[in-house]
């Protein structure tokens, strides 16, 4: 009889998950509603030879106390909580989720850029302030979406999913820049490649879709902000540390941009008396791009077949790039 690996997961799953999990893994789960402690999810750590999370910062500290752990699996597309060299130092792999969410993060990117070119929310409080006495005034105005300039910054599977949207489905002219061209999106959707600073001053709406690494950190800073136009609406849906957020904050105060829809912070939760809650031209939502029960239930059955698959040695297309040969 072959001893199955002993798993920790450190929050709760949808059941069929659970029992796939069960069936191949000695399971633990932590089933409170609030993050495993620290000192607790050391313990937990101690003989387990599988983690799966969400986000939790996997470094030396936690390597530590995790002395038999093989793998982990980050129920995200993004890793930058890996640290990869310290993994790899110890012989830890990590895989993680991405496909099974593009469609719906860039369902949300357009949420964003929908909410704040027409400002649903202030809209929305203003209505339920019974302050809407009058007609529809220009002071309520927005701009339009449709075959307006659309900028992507990180043309990946999600800033293609993006781009589809707004080219077929809006009429916008699609402008992005990325690491490498991409001439599919560019047959597709009629995308034009541009350099960052071009970009940056001929669209409507910039979209941030890059990973968080260390040539992004601050990616989006004083210098860009500058360079967009002063009617541009820009949009973050990557990681809060690639755009410099004090920076952001003078941006939308004095009117070098017209408003922001942002999905994610430098400090998540964001605190409620964060500058940028303080605005009216912001759009905030707490990093739900993928945020659907579909697509949530979906990660979680990829990210717990990534593990099994990864405990047993196979070659998974899940592994981050990092850890394949
Ligand atoms: N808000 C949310 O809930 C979600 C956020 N995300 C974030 O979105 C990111 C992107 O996801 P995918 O599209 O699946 O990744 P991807 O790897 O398919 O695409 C990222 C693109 O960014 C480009 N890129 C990387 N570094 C760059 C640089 N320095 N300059 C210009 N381009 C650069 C790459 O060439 C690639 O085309 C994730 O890493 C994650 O941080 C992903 C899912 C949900
Ligand atoms: O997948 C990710 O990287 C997220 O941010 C949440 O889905």
């Amino acid at each position: 009889m072959t001893v199955k690996p002993h798993v920790f997961v450190d929050r709760k799953l949808p059941e069929p998950v659970r029992a796939y999990l069960a069936e191949h893994c000695e399971l633990d789960i932590w089933e409170e509603e609030d993050t495993v402690p620290r000192d607790e999810l050391n313990r937990r750590l101690a003989d387990a030879e599988g983690y799966m999370t969400s986000g939790r910062r996997i470094d030396d500290g936690l390597l530590e106390s995790a002395p038999r752990l093989r793998a982990v699996s980050t129920v995200s597309v993004g890793y930058n909580h890996f640290d990869v060299d310290a993994m790899k130092r110890r012989g830890v792999v990590g895989t993680h989720t991405p496909e099974v969410l593009d469609e719906t993060v860039a369902d949300l990117v357009f949420a964003l850029m929908l909410g704040t070119a027409r400002r649903v929310a202030e809209l929305d409080a203003y209505v339920r302030s019974g302050n809407w006495k009058r007609g529809d005034g220009e002071g309520l105005f927005g701009i339009d979406v449709h075959h307006a300039t659309l900028g992507i910054i990180g043309m990946g599977r999600i800033g293609e999913a993006v781009a589809r949207r707004a080219a077929l489905g809006f009429g916008m002219k699609v402008q992005y820049y990325n690491r490498s061209c991409k001439a599919e999106a560019e047959q597709a959707y009629g995308a034009e490649y541009k350099a960052m600073d071009e970009l940056l001053a001929t669209s409507d709406f910039v979209v941030l879709m890059t990973p968080l690494t260390p040539a992004t950190k601050g990616l989006i800073g004083a210098r860009e902000f500058g360079l967009m136009k002063r009617s541009a609406i820009f949009v973050n849906a990557s990681r809060g540390a690639t755009v410099d957020e004090p920076a952001l904050v003078n941006a939308l105060r004095s009117g070098a941009i017209r408003a922001a829809g942002l999905d994610v912070f430098d400090k998540e939760p964001l605190p409620g008396d964060h500058p940028l809650a303080s605005l009216p031209n912001t759009l905030l939502l707490p990093h739900i791009g993928s945020a659907t029960a579909k697509t949530r239930d979906d990660m979680a059955m990829l990210a717990a077949k990534n593990l099994v698959a990864a405990l047993r040695g196979e070659a998974s297309p899940y592994l981050v790039p990092e850890f394949k040969s």
